[in-house]
């Protein structure tokens, strides 16, 4: 097994802080990952977990301090700011430490020309927080079996880790990257339906929220095909035969296929630095 070297994390927001609070729950001395935050605030919150943290308010080279002496650095910013925060650690970083980006659209090429470094690209996801993510990852031309194995060992602490080309991680992303907030859509809707039938918001969010996750445990502890106990819930000639007659008739699969398009779209967009 591939033993993590220390981590530097650049802007521990939404997605890295996740990444990081994973790693720490599978084990992961907090002492040994620094991150750059952006207000004093937020390192501070840090610090009460056990992590060495530096706040941009209280010193302008955070980002440069916390990857001194990293072995591996989690580029955890917006799309648009890690061309500038590249620049300003490019200095910074140790000869051998591998980047890995998870900013959307933002291209291994991208940041091939602003450091020295092997980058690898990942996009993951926020249940990374729960160690349930899933996490594409793509080398970048300098990184190796050996860093794409340090991105592999990073992300599998925290949950599943698909390896796959980088002309394919947008369309990941449109899947996995961006799916918490498609299946989290979808229980919005079924809880704005059972109001709509009569149910106090308490009791709609309960019946949706559960039905996913009882579902999804039991797909997970079955191993079965969503479509066999899909069958198994719809008796013939019974109710639920209706409401998947009326779904299927919305053509779920185009307007899926429509927003991950759209999606990719803006990836692309990204990339560009628009
Ligand atoms: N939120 C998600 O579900 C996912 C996000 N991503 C990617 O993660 C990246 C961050 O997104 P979120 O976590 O959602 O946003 P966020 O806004 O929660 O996190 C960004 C963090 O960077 C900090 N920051 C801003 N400027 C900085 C600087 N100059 N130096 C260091 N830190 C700085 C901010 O204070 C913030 O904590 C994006 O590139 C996004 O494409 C990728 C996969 C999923
Ligand atoms: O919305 C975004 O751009 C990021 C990338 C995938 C999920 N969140």
């Amino acid at each position: 097994m591939t033993t993590l070297p220390s981590l530097a994390v650049l802007g521990a927001g939404s997605m890295a802080g996740a990444i990081v609070r994973g790693l720490i729950a599978s084990g992961v001395d907090p002492a040994s990952v620094a991150v750059s935050t952006r207000s004093t605030a937020s390192a501070e919150a840090w610090r009460a977990e056990g992590v060495r943290a530096v706040a941009l308010e209280d010193d302008p080279d955070a980002n440069a301090a916390v990857v001194a002496g990293a072995g591996l650095v989690l580029l955890g910013v917006k799309p648009a700011m890690v061309p500038d925060t590249l620049r300003e650690v490019a200095g910074a970083l140790a000869p051998d430490a591998v980047v890995v980006s998870v900013a959307a659209g933002v291209t291994t090429a991208t940041m091939e020309s602003l450091v020295p470094n092997p980058v690898i690209r990942s996009m993951p996801n926020t249940p990374a927080l729960v160690r349930r993510a899933v996490t594409g990852v793509a080398a970048g031309s300098r990184a190796g079996e050996a860093e794409l194995a340090l991105a592999r060992a990073l992300f599998s602490a925290v949950g599943a880790v698909v390896e796959l080309p980088e002309e394919q991680i947008d369309a990941l992303s449109a899947i996995s990257g961006s799916g918490p907030a498609t299946i989290y859509f979808l229980v919005e809707k079924l809880t704005e339906t059972a109001e709509r039938l009569g149910f106090d918001h308490d009791d709609a969010r309960l019946l949706a929220e559960q039905t996913l996750i009882g579902s999804a445990y039991l797909l997970e502890s079955t191993g079965e095909e969503p479509a066999e106990l899909r069958r198994r819930v719809t008796s013939p000639k019974g109710t639920t035969e209706r409401i998947i007659a009326v779904l299927d008739e919305a053509q779920l699969t185009d307007v899926f296929e429509r927003a991950a398009e759209a999606a990719i779209a803006r990836a692309r967009e990204l990339a560009a630095g628009a």
